[in-house]
């Protein structure tokens, strides 16, 4: 393809000769600049594309898009105020076609969730879906680890145009704030956008909690297709601010919850390995339904994925049928292991105070004992959480391990002690697969125990080392 077609795709002004070049492809690190590469200069977090122009230029690239007024010789200077965004729109028209439904799901808890169960609701209904998140690229029949929630750009539209490719007709994937903010995902047209919930994370990168909502109502004011639906969980205290937003900005809208109008959930009582739920729809009909997972929080989640399915032409009482058919999500209240009492153990990924809470909540009522909790946190990630995660669980939970989550480049012992300051009456481990097992050791017959943070994860990332760290695998060699 030859770059003056591509250039119709953006507003950007292009300046320099070269517009017949031929096209091969994009990257927005230089060390990924082949011939015929447009490459993206961006201003990081850690350090200034900008700087890499010359030498992206050395390895062939035909165009560079760049703030004005940044020197590129050698290549044509697409200028943009905005070049990730004017890059990501190139790069969609290079990239394209892609599944003709996409929708996207944001929120601080619930996303991987909830891309994997529309997933799943798409694929019951006969459709070829896929989901794309922090478990990866996840197909019916295989997974691809990225190591992003939402992936870099060009990892994200080559792999959508991939999954096209293979007659994926459905993708759902996950809209982090990181994403949105760095329009890792613009130029994908996208049919139904769903938002889950708003609560503390990711402040180390956004500042404070206005900025972090402003990436994610992003999501619904920018990215969200104008004739498109906005699905609301609608129980959440920044609900109202989203359905606000669509309704002024002419989206059809789904609502689901206790406060939802589209499902609206009108009962919900846990049952030994999951939970009854009677859901009414629009017309005042109720609808029950067995869902096989347990904890409120994945019954939202499961009325979230539902919503997104109707919002893309899903039958109703197929839809909700299918809920009672929905399988586990890989690390999220996972029912790892059982201890030599009879005590289960359950992993989940909580690693914010919102998800803590939500993860004892939907273990609690099958607690006819203790719940026991082990719990840690990221490093390099947001430190005012620590002390509130601390506090959650400790608040809410019977006996707490405060043990190490990925210490990343900080010191463990001091992201421990930030978690123990809120944690009052919890024991501190640093090793984690010690605290697990302490866990194990201590749980009775009538306790659970919960080992929160990593959830599918398959690594701790240590320094710059990733160690190989299964919470599944080492709850069940504990339990053993
Ligand atoms: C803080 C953050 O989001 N960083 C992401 C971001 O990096 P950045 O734009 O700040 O880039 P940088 O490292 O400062 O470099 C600036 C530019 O120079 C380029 N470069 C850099 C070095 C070089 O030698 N040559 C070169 O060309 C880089 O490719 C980049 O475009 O863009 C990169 C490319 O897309 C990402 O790999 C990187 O993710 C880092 C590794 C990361 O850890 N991100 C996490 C925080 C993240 O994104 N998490 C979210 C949230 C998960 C959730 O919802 O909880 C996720 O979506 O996974
Ligand atoms: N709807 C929800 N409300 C509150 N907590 C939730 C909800 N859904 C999930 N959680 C909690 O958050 C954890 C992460 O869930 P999930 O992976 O689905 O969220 P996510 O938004 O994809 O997270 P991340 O941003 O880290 O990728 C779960 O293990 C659970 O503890
Ligand atoms: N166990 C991980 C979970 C967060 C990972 C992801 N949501 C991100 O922030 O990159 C940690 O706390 O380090
Ligand atoms: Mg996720």
């Amino acid at each position: 393809m030859k770059l003056n077609q591509l250039t119709t795709a953006v507003q950007g002004d292009i300046q320099g000769e070269g517009g017949d070049a031929l096209v091969s492809g994009f990257a927005i690190d230089h060390r990924k600049v082949a011939p015929g590469t447009i490459f993206g200069a961006f201003q990081g977090a850690r350090v200034n594309g900008e700087d890499f122009i010359a030498d992206a230029v050395r390895s062939g690239a035909v165009a560079v898009v760049a703030r004005p007024g940044v020197t590129v010789e050698g290549a044509v200077h697409i200028a943009s105020d905005e070049p990730r965004a004017a890059f990501a729109r190139l790069a969609a028209a290079f990239f394209a076609p892609f599944p003709a439904t996409a929708v996207a799901v944001t929120g601080t808890n619930g996303k991987t969730s909830t891309v994997e169960m529309t997933r799943q609701l798409w694929r019951m209904a006969g459709h070829h879906a896929a989901s794309i998140g922090t478990l990866g690229v996840t197909t019916a029949d295989e997974r691809t680890y990225t190591g992003l929630t939402t992936p870099d750009v060009v990892t994200f539209l080559s792999n959508v145009a991939g999954l096209a490719r293979e007659g994926v007709t459905h993708l759902a994937f996950e809209a982090s704030s990181h994403g949105l903010t760095q329009y890792r995902t613009e130029g994908l047209k996208v049919s139904a956008a769903a938002f889950t919930n708003l609560s503390r994370d990711h402040l180390d990168y956004h500042g404070d909690m206005g900025a972090y909502l402003a990436a994610k109502m992003r999501l619904f004011s920018e990215v969200l297709s104008l004739d498109g639906t906005a699905v609301v969980w609608a129980d959440d205290v920044e609900s109202g601010r989203v359905i606000d937003l669509a309704r002024a900005r002419g989206n059809k809208l789904v609502t689901v919850g206790t406060r939802g109008s589209t499902l609206k959930l009108v009962e919900r009582h846990p049952t030994l390995l999951g939970q009854g739920l009677v859901i009414e729809d629009e017309h005042g009909q109720a609808h029950k339904v067995q869902l096989p997972l347990i904890g409120a929080y994945q019954a939202a989640n499961a009325l979230v994925a539902a919503g997104l399915v109707l919002a893309t032409g899903g039958d109703l009482t197929t839809t909700i049928a299918n809920l009672s058919r929905l399988q586990p999500v890989r690390g999220r209240l996972e029912r790892a292991a059982i201890a030599r009492s009879g005590a289960p153990v359950y992993v989940d990924y909580a690693h914010t105070p919102d998800a803590i809470e939500a993860a004892i909540a939907a273990l609690k009522p099958h607690a006819g004992g203790r719940l026991i909790v082990v719990i840690g946190a990221g490093g390099d990630r947001d430190p005012g959480k620590r002390e509130v995660m601390g506090q959650v669980a400790s608040m809410h939970a019977d006996r707490v391990i405060v043990t190490d989550d990925n210490p990343r480049t900080e010191d463990p012992a001091a992201i421990r002690a930030q978690v123990m300051r809120g944690a009052t009456g919890a024991i501190e481990i640093g090793d984690r697969r010690e605290a697990i097992a302490a866990a194990i050791a201590e749980a009775g017959e009538q306790d659970i125990v919960l080992i929160a943070g990593k959830g599918h994860e398959q690594g701790q990332i240590v320094g710059d080392l990733v160690l190989p760290f299964d919470d599944v695998t080492v709850a069940r060699e504990c339990a053993a």
